[in-house]
C-alpha cells in the first residue's frame, strides 16, 4: 500500500495537523452522506488529537466511533482505551460504539461487534508499536492469519487480552491516518512506509493513508552523505 508521509515539528504540531485532517474529512463526509464513521486506536497520540479536535468545527451529532482495539479489562479501567476515548469526547454528542469486552463470551462479543461495523469507514486512525505491531495486531500472535472474521481476540499482550479488528476489517477504511511519535518508532515507521510486510503494521491495506510523525520518529535511520564542505 502506498504511504503519504508527512513529517512535522513535534508531537504538538502531529495533534493539532491530525485534527484539522479530521475536522476537514469530517465535514466532507456528513456533507456528502450524512455521517461520519471513524474507528479510533488506543495507546498516546489519539487523545492529544481529540485535545486539539475541541477546537476545531466537526459535526459530532453525526459522527459514530468505533473501536480499532480494546484491553479486556473492567469499565473505566485506565487501561480501557474506552476510558480515554470518553474523556476525550467530553460533552461531544457523538454515537460511540464500544468493543464489548466485558461479555462472558467474549468470542460471541468479538462476532456480534464485527456485525456492528459499517461496510466502510471513512476514517481509521492507526498508531505503531516500537515493535511494529498496530491495532492489536501483534507480532506472532496467530490473530495476524485471521481472514474469515472483522473482529478477533489476542493473546495477552503486554498485560492484557485484546480485541482489535483483522486485517480485513481494516481494509474497509476510505482512509487509514496513523499517528506516530517519538524516536522509539523511527525504526518501525521506516519499514512501514517502505512496505514491510514482516511487520504487522506493514499488512495494512486501506484505499488511502496518510502517516503523520514528528521529527523524532520521521526522520529516518542515519545515513551516510556528502560531507557539507568546511
Ligand atoms: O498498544 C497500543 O499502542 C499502539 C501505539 O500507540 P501510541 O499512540 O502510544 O503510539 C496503539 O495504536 C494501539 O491501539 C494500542 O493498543
Amino acid at each position: 500500500m502506498h504511504h503519504e508521509l508527512q513529517v512535522v515539528a513535534d508531537p504538538d504540531a502531529v495533534a493539532g495537523t491530525a485534527a484539522a485532517f479530521v475536522a476537514r474529512l469530517a465535514q466532507a463526509c456528513v456533507q456528502a452522506h450524512g455521517r461520519f464513521t471513524f474507528a479510533v486506536s488506543g495507546g498516546h497520540t489519539p487523545w492529544a488529537m481529540f485535545a486539539r479536535l475541541a477546537h476545531e468545527h466537526v459535526p459530532w451529532e453525526h459522527v459514530a466511533v468505533f473501536q480499532v482495539d480494546e484491553r479486556v479489562a473492567p469499565d473505566g479501567d485506565p487501561d480501557r482505551n474506552l476510558t480515554h476515548l470518553r474523556e476525550s469526547l467530553g460533552a461531544a454528542p457523538a454515537e460511540v460504539i464500544a468493543m464489548p469486552v466485558n461479555d462472558a463470551d467474549l468470542d460471541a462479543a468479538a462476532a456480534a461487534y464485527g456485525r456492528s461495523l459499517p461496510g466502510r469507514f471513512d476514517l481509521v486512525h492507526l498508531g505503531l508499536g516500537p515493535d511494529g505491531h498496530t491495532a492489536s495486531l501483534v507480532p506472532r500472535d496467530p490473530v495476524l492469519e485471521v481472514s474469515d472474521r472483522l473482529v478477533a481476540l489476542t493473546a495477552p499482550y503486554m498485560g492484557h487480552q485484546r480485541m482489535t479488528l483483522t486485517y480485513p476489517a481494516l481494509a474497509r477504511a476510505q482512509q487509514v491516518l496513523w499517528l506516530i511519535t517519538g524516536a522509539d518508532k523511527r525504526e518501525p515507521l521506516s519499514r512501514l512506509v517502505a512496505g514491510d510486510r514482516s511487520i504487522p503494521a506493514g499488512r495494512v491495506e486501506a484505499a488511502a493513508s496518510l502517516v503523520l510523525a514528528d521529527a523524532a520518529a520521521g526522520q529516518g535511520p542515519a545515513r551516510a552523505g556528502p560531507q557539507s564542505p568546511a
